[in-house]
């Protein structure tokens, strides 16, 4: 019997109710295989956390969760009890730049049964391949003076180790899948560390002749998502820039609450944590109306990035049935509520498997 050690983390919000229906549908699949058994450690780190004990996570936290084989996140943020730039950065950023997740990996593609907003959307399949740990996220910065005299600092920070390891993670997922890579940049604007960022692009480029390369500046880059995203393949941009491309990649698919993300660890110091694009939606928490499947094909990059990438395809598989069906949150247009869906997918799932 293979065990993966799961450290799930709710969170806030509609974490809390899209993360217990992927767990429902991990269980479903560990059931499927026969061989395999999840173990779930869970932790109640959230915005109601910190109003208890001042702090998103314990002083100890990170040692809790270090030897798991992955940290499955739902989703953080509660204005209404914290600022979110304190709760995000006391336990999503904080996990994702202590465990060095220095990649974030975020898909957008059309599902089958998924009507994208665009009229004509052309079977698009677009990877994005967003910087985790640095660019325009960096704590460093401060505040001085008040009034009309206050003055605000806020550094970006682009380091040839982080940005060559982005774009090196860029260049062979595109090789891998045949395709090419697109960079995102803004060199005409910001002067110093775009016009670095698109020397590394060409440095790196120049040891994969076999990878297609090009380089958009973000503002036309974000029009071609909505006008011509058949043609873009790989794309590899800053935090921020990636961070507003996910969104954006999830839009034209049709609903952000279908768009999963892999914090993906490349040095095997620490594990990797997967958590959907969306956040924790305190506009629709508490009515059980939440769309899972961001959470449950979120499980599905996890069992890939854990080796059982045959288990991801019956999940993913299962997803495109119910949709396929009509089986759908409000969100992408359907009736039917989280509870009811989930049950839909773990049913695909196990006529699939014929049992
Ligand atoms: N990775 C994360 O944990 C993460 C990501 C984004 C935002 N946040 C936090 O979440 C809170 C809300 O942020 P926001 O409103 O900007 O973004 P959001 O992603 O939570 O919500 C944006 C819109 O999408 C809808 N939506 C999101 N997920 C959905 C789902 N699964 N099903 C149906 N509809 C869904 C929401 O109802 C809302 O209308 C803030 O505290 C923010 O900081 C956290
Ligand atoms: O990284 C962020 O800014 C938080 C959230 O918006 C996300 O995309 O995960
Ligand atoms: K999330
Ligand atoms: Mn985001």
């Amino acid at each position: 019997m293979k065990t993966l050690d799961l450290a799930v983390i709710p969170g806030d919000g509609i974490g809390k109710e899209v993360v217990p229906e992927a767990l429902r549908v991990l269980d479903a699949i560990a059931e499927i295989h026969g061989g395999l058994a999840f173990n779930y450690t869970h932790y109640p780190w959230s915005s109601e956390y910190y109003i208890e004990h001042g702090r998103m996570m314990p002083e100890n936290g990170l040692e809790l969760i270090k030897e798991s084989d992955a940290i499955f996140l739902g989703a953080v943020g509660d204005p209404s009890l914290v600022p979110d730039h304190i709760s995000l950065a006391g336990l999503l950023l904080k996990i994702r730049r202590e465990f060095e997740q220095v990649i974030n990996v975020r898909p957008a593609k059309q599902l089958r049964g998924m009507v994208s907003p665009l009229s004509n959307p052309k079977n698009f399949d677009i990877l994005i391949i967003r910087e985790n740990s640095e660019g325009e996220y960096s704590s460093i910065g401060g505040r001085v003076h008040s009034g009309m005299d206050e003055v605000v600092v806020q550094n970006a920070v682009f380091t040839k180790r982080g940005v060559s390891r982005v774009m090196e993670y860029g260049f062979e997922i595109a090789r891998k899948r045949g395709g090419h890579l697109t960079s995102a940049t803004k060199s005409n604007g910001i002067a110093h560390s775009m016009p670095f960022w698109d020397e590394v692009f060409q440095e790196m480029a120049a040891g994969y002749p076999d990878v297609k390369t090009n380089s958009e500046h973000i503002d036309a880059l974000s029009a071609f998502f909505v006008t011509r995203p058949e043609t873009l393949d790989v794309v590899v941009a800053s935090n921020l820039f990636g961070d507003i491309l996910s969104d954006l990649g999830a839009a034209i698919m049709g609903s952000i609450g279908i768009a999963p993300a892999g914090n993906i660890n490349l040095n095997g110091k620490f594990p990797s944590m997967f958590e959907p694009v969306h956040g924790s939606a305190p506009d629709i928490y508490g009515r059980g109306i939440a769309n899972p499947i961001g959470q449950i094909w979120t499980a599905k990059m996890m069992l890939d990035h854990l080796g059982e990438p045959e288990l991801g395809e019956i999940i993913l598989n299962a997803i495109e049935t119910t949709l396929e069906a009509g089986i759908k949150t409000g969100d992408i247009g359907g009736k039917s509520n989280t509870v009811e869906v989930t049950d839909a997918i773990i049913a695909a799932m196990k006529k699939q498997a014929g049992k």
